[in-house]
């Protein structure tokens, strides 16, 4: 197990060159945000805007149309129960899960669409779905974002088990195409073809529903335009930066919202960028 260290971040996070337009930084597309859970879609792409992604669309249930558009003028917005395969194949990175409820058939549709040169970000009830319906994994490179109760659904491992590499990293050996894993816990764990890496910073003032969804907003807002080194080091930045925001802000705040770490990102980021 490998301790994650801020070095990360001067590996992936870059100054922008002159020569660059929105289209450079990656285009996210983000399915997820049943009625109920409209706030996790938000809190996404808030994330993914945030992080310097270049354009990102939501596929989303059209109630949250308004409220996306009043928090995120950014983002772009299309009906989840529209046919979202041209969007599936025109973005370069999909976010999966976050708020989707039951919505199998829109994972089904996706796993389906989803090409070997594409980012896939499973993430929340899109990991559950695929659990409980033995669900083939997408083509695609693959980034898994389970906490310790999906991880338990996807693999079989108790909670109580999981402290255990071995038996994760068998785990992983049976997907044909092997996953980056996050795996969201106090002191995250990143399972990559790298190695395992340990995440020693962050704490329970993150503990406030939202606060995956943000992350894997990060997620694809890394993976959308930082190219310069491996994938598992791009989703290791973004896992280190989500808490190290966090930690800054617990030096004067009792909880630190989901929210609130995807503004401070611009400033936090601008620190690494050489
Ligand atoms: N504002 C919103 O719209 C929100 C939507 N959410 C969405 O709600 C859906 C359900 O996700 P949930 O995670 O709430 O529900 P789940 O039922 O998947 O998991 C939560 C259960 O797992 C247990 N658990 C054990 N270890 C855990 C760990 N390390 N981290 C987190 N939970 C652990 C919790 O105690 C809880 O009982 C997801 O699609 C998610 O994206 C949540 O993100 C909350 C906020
Ligand atoms: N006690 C804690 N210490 C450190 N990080 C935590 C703690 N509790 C939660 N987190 C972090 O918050 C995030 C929670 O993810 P998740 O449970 O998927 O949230 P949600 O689905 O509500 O958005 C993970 O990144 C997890 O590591
Ligand atoms: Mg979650």
């Amino acid at each position: 197990m490998t301790l994650l260290t801020e070095q990360i971040l001067y590996k992936v996070i870059k100054k922008r060159p002159n020569q660059s337009h929105k289209g450079t930084y990656g285009r996210i597309l983000i399915i997820g945000g049943t009625q109920q859970f409209g706030g996790a879609v938000i809190m996404n792409a808030i994330a993914a805007v945030h992080s310097g992604a270049g354009l990102v669309t939501v596929a989303t249930d059209a109630a949250n149309f308004t409220a996306i558009h009043s928090h995120l003028p950014e983002a772009m917005v299309v009906d989840f129960n529209d046919d979202l395969t041209p969007y599936i194949q025109t973005n370069d990175v999909i976010l999966i899960g976050s708020g989707l409820g039951d919505r199998v058939d829109l994972v089904q549709t996706t796993f389906s669409a989803v090409s070997e040169k594409q980012v896939i970000i499973i993430d929340g009830s899109a990991l559950t779905l695929s659990a409980e319906h033995h669900l083939t994994w997408p083509k695609g490179k693959l980034i898994l974002t389970p906490h310790q109760m999906e991880w338990q659904r996807i693999s079989g491992i108790a909670i109580a088990q999981q402290p255990s590499d071995a038996l994760n990293l068998m785990a992983r050996d049976k997907f044909i195409k092997k996953p980056v894993i996050v795996l969201k816990q106090f002191h995250t764990q990143i399972y990559t073809d790298n190695g395992i890496y340990e995440l020693s910073i962050g704490g329970p003032y993150q503990a406030t529903g939202g606060m995956g969804d943000t992350l894997a907003g990060i997620i694809a807002g890394f993976t959308a335009q930082f190219n310069v080194t491996t994938l598992s080091d791009t989703v290791l930045a973004a896992v280190y930066t989500h808490s190290a925001i966090a930690d800054e802000l617990a030096k004067t705040q009792y909880v630190t919202l989901p929210t609130q770490i995807s503004q401070a990102l611009p400033i936090f980021m601008k620190k690494y960028a050489n």
